[in-house]
């Protein structure tokens, strides 16, 4: 996807290949390494590092790929230990071992495999359902001492028997399909679920407040919510108790949405039947503290697992590709598909906002170049007006968030002065207030406008950045309070089609420029021309904007492009020597500072950018 809408290399083009550092301290299926490996990134995967030497490795590390094991802590995100991370990606569901506040803090995007391991978390419930349901954990381990028992350990089917669901998402559902195939019938309790889709999957929805009335009437008990402050300790010993005797509970979901302590009482004092658990407060658990859910996994009435919900082939090749795909993607300044602490976007919506997101971003940047290269603090106290025609004011996108992320971070990209941090679409926000940034969008559904995209098929747009003082100050000069720069996308290509007051060229917001601010008369290109040629540097084009109301676009040539060496025709003989004009040049070769300031004293010659972009 794009090269430009997250964060570029520290100090490096986007366009060559960087190397960034990635660590994986945690198993991870070959599928994905295999992937990492073939990029340029450096790989290091120890599958068995400790918390200690993880904090070790980490200040040198930009992407950091986990699973549960890894506990990501706010100490880990602080910028002296992880100094150059940028991206943690959870290659699974739960994120509740990653700080994630602290990482969006930030701007580290972290990312997970939403959809990888549903299928194995939901087929492992299943297991146990049916394990607990008929003591195959006990029979299996008198089996392999030599015991025959049958007559203690009869069970009880699941056929005809109720099964409450707490927390109808995507495991949640799964298992009531599975479940409803075993012939059972199907509670469900999620103030968040659709009562369509539940009763579709032939889950009777039990409404808000409902969970006494659910916990009364369950044979079987399972809970997939996150590990969440609000679905902590959420079945305790209140809860276990309203239970049937012989009902049996189920965790698939996290250490931790069942009070261990009250659950071990229950399961001692015969509150409950039986329990079938992958997930633990404690892990991996330590049987050799006899901590509570080491009682719990060596409990008689308890089938234990090791936190095998997503350990299967398959969910470990989904996660695994999942997440080192989207981790090559941000590395290269694309968009994640799964990103935790973003709003989600779809990717084919991202494709469409591609070129506008990189538009915007050079826009952004030539204006810190051209307008505020001499304040750049000016740029806080300033309002930035982004307004859309054609194609995105047409169908306007869901969410814009990646454009105005383009838009901060094109503004302070050339500037270092944002506290090291880099901007994404996770931080971007953030740092505009911090900074004093206001910015506004409008939708202009003008067709006028769109005629300078023509040719470009239904998806093209013109985008107006528009900044504008938010207090008067004294010594500020008129032109200073409101600066312009337009810009066009075509099906293909990006282009500026006016700077300031000076339109009628259109030219590509990449490489460097110089930008000149000229009084339109004879002989300055030559001049320039003689400069930048004594200079060893060479003219990829030149273009000529006059003053946007002198009419036609006054542009000397309306973007004619201009090659050195070609000869042109010096616009503005005969005007008065008093309008300006605007030279753009892309060039290629070393504009030093010299450069500029012997361009800067050519006669006639009112102002010099040198605009990198
Ligand atoms: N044991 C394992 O290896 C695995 C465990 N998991 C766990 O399963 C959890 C669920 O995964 P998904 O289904 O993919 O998540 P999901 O986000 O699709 O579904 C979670 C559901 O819980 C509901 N919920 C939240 N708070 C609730 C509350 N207080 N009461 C009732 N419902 C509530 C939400 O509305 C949502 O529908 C994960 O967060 C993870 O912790 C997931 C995969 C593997
Ligand atoms: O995806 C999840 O939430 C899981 O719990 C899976 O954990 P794991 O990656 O197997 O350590």
């Amino acid at each position: 996807m794009s090269p430009s809408a997250i964060t570029p290399p520290p100090s490096s083009p986007t366009t060559s290949s960087p190397t960034f550092k990635i660590l994986i301290p945690e198993p991870l299926s070959e599928e994905g390494l295999t992937l990492l490996r073939s990029s340029t990134h450096e790989v290091t995967y120890h599958p068995k590092t400790t918390p200690e030497t993880l904090a070790s490795l980490l200040p040198s590390y930009h992407a950091l790929i986990i699973r549960s094991e890894t506990k990501v802590t706010a100490s880990l995100l602080s910028p002296d230990i992880s100094p150059n991370l940028r991206v943690i990606a959870r290659a699974g569901v739960g994120v509740d071992n990653i700080n994630v506040e602290a990482a969006t803090k930030r701007g580290i995007i972290v990312v997970n495999s939403p959809h990888g391991n549903i299928a194995a978390a939901a087929e492992h419930t299943i297991a146990l359902l049916l394990a607990t349901a008929r003591n195959v954990g006990r029979a299996d381990a008198g089996m392999k001492t030599g015991k025959w028992e049958r007559s203690k350990l009869v069970g009880v089917e699941v056929g005809g028997k109720t099964l409450g669901i707490i927390g109808l998402g995507k495991v949640g559902m799964k298992v009531a399909r599975m479940a409803t195939g075993l012939g059972m019938k199907v509670l469900g309790l999620d103030p968040y679920a659709s009562p369509e889709i539940a009763r579709s999957a032939g889950v009777k929805l039990i409404g808000g407040g409902g969970m006494e009335e659910l916990l009364k009437e369950v044979d079987f008990l399972t809970v997939h919510t996150p590990l969440l402050a609000s679905t902590a300790d959420m079945i305790g010993e209140k809860e276990l108790r309203l239970m049937k005797r012989t009902a049996r509970v189920l965790n698939v979901a996290r250490g931790g949405v069942y009070n261990e302590a009250a659950l071990l009482k229950a399961l001692e004092e015969g509150w409950i039947a039986g329990a079938g658990i992958d997930v633990y407060t404690q892990e991996p658990v330590k049987f050799d503290e006899e901590s509570t859910a080491a009682r719990l996994a060596r409990h008689p009435k308890v089938v234990a697992t090791p936190h095998l919900g997503a350990s299967t082939v398959e969910a470990q090749e989904n996660v695994s590709m999942d997440v080192c795909t989207q981790v090559l993607e941000i590395l290269r300044g694309g968009m994640p598909t799964a990103a935790v602490n973003a709003p989600l976007i779809l990717p084919e919506e991202y494709r469409r906002l591609e070129p506008f997101v990189k538009l915007i971003e050079r826009m952004a940047s030539l204006y810190t170049q051209h307008f505020a290269r001499k304040k750049p603090n000016r740029l806080g106290g300033r309002r930035f007006e982004l307004t859309y025609h054609g194609a995105l004011a047409s169908v306007p996108p869901p969410s814009t968030r990646p454009l105005t992320a383009a838009l901060i971070k094109g503004l302070l990209s050339s500037i270092s002065s944002h506290a090291g941090r880099d901007v994404n679409i996770v931080n971007a926000s953030l740092i505009a207030r911090e900074r004093g940034i206001a910015i506004d969008e409008k939708f202009v559904r003008d067709n006028d406008t769109t005629t300078s995209t023509s040719g470009s098929g239904g998806e093209g747009g013109q985008v107006t950045l528009r900044s504008l003082l938010t207090s008067k100050e004294g010594n500020e000069d008129e032109q200073e309070q409101e600066q312009v720069i337009e810009g066009v996308v075509t099906s293909n290509d990006i282009f500026i089609s006016k700077l300031d007051r000076f339109a009628g060229a259109n030219f590509q917001p990449e490489g460097t420029l110089l930008v000149l601010r000229n009084y339109d008369r004879p002989g300055k290109i030559g001049g320039v021309g003689m400069v930048v040629g004594r200079h060893g540097i060479n003219i990829r084009f030149m273009q000529v904007a006059g003053l946007s109301n002198s009419g036609g676009g006054g542009g000397g040539g309306g973007g004619t492009k201009r090659r050195e060496g070609e000869e042109v025709r010096e616009k503005g003989k005969g005007e008065e020597d008093s309008k300006e004009a605007l030279m753009i040049l892309g060039v290629e070769g070393d504009v030093t500072e010299e450069v500029v300031r012997e361009l800067t004293s050519q006669e006639g010659i009112l102002d010099v950018s040198l605009v990198r972009l």
